[in-house]
């Protein structure tokens, strides 16, 4: 498929399109799940091979039926209410603007959005997700095969800010802080708090506390929001620019 024309009109449908976003994740009240979505389009990329990333290939059937992907097919179908108004926009910059947005509108970060990246429909294998119930170094092996770094990694788990796991998407249960639907650095306080009832830890959570260059930054976004604002809008930027050159 063809790079999009990014020209004033198609800017201006972005635009339309990220207030149509606001709109709908507001009546809807699903920022957790449409910035699960952009992150799981994303979060297929390799470096080595250029292969995966935010394309828009999860909205195949082949790909969003991944056991990782259980459930996101609601947050494809809410894009699709949007895509049905604004046809010129391709699937993979909708899917990273609904994460700009879900993050924005829950008191998160501002992130810089530049659109133009292209479709396809080459539905990556199984498997370049993470495996929650795993540790450390498959956090390293996965972000690192789509070319993160450490900081990317615990920044990025601060994502966790929103939202639950469902036990019958994931087989895990409930949010991880007292406000799921409050994007703040109250993940990071949590997890050094430790156990606390009714509140999540995955093993892949857990493992940011085993290596001192993860736990430095646990500690620094636990006790300073600003920075985990600056640096999860960083990474998150990064991430939803994967085998994208913006210039
Ligand atoms: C670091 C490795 C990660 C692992 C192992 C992981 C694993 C999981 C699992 C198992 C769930 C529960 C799914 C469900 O049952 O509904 C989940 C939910 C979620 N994840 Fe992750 N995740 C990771 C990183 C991220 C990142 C980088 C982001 C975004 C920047 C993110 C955003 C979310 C959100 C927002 C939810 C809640 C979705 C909802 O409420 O429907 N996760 N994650
Ligand atoms: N945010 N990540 C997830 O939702 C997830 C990642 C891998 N496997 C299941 C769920």
């Amino acid at each position: 498929m063809a790079f999009p024309v990014v020209d004033t009109e198609y800017h201006k449908e972005i635009e339309k399109a990220r207030r149509d976003l606001r709109a709908l994740i507001a009546f809807n009240n699903c920022a957790p799940i449409m910035l699960r979505l952009a992150w799981h389009d994303a979060g297929t990329y390799d470096v080595s091979t250029k292969t995966g990333g935010p394309n828009g290939s999860i909205r195949n059937e082949e790909e969003y039926s991944h056991s990782s992907n259980n459930g996101l097919k609601i947050a494809i179908d809410f894009c699709e209410e949007v895509k049905a108004k604004h046809q010129k926009i391709t699937y993979a910059d909708l899917y990273q603007l609904a994460g700009v947005v879900a993050v924005e509108v829950t008191g998160g970060p501002t992130i810089d959005f530049v659109p133009g990246r292209k479709d396809s429909d080459i539905c990556p294998k199984e498997g370049r997700l993470p495996n929650a119930t795993k540790g450390a170094p498959h956090l390293k092996d996965i972000f690192y095969r789509m070319g993160l770094s450490g900081k990317d990694i615990v920044a990025l788990s601060g994502g966790h800010t929103l939202g639950r796991a469902h036990p019958e998407r994931s087989g895990f249960d409930g949010p991880w802080t007292n406000e799921p639907l409050k994007f703040d650095n109250s993940y990071f306080v949590e997890l050094l708090k430790g156990e606390s009832e009714g509140l999540l830890k995955l093993p892949t959570d857990i493992a940011l506390m085993d290596y001192p260059e993860f736990r430095e930054y646990v500690e620094l976004y636990a006790k300073d929001e600003d920075a985990f604002f600056r640096d999860y809008a960083e990474s998150h930027k990064r991430l939803s620019e994967l085998g994208f050159d913006p210039s």
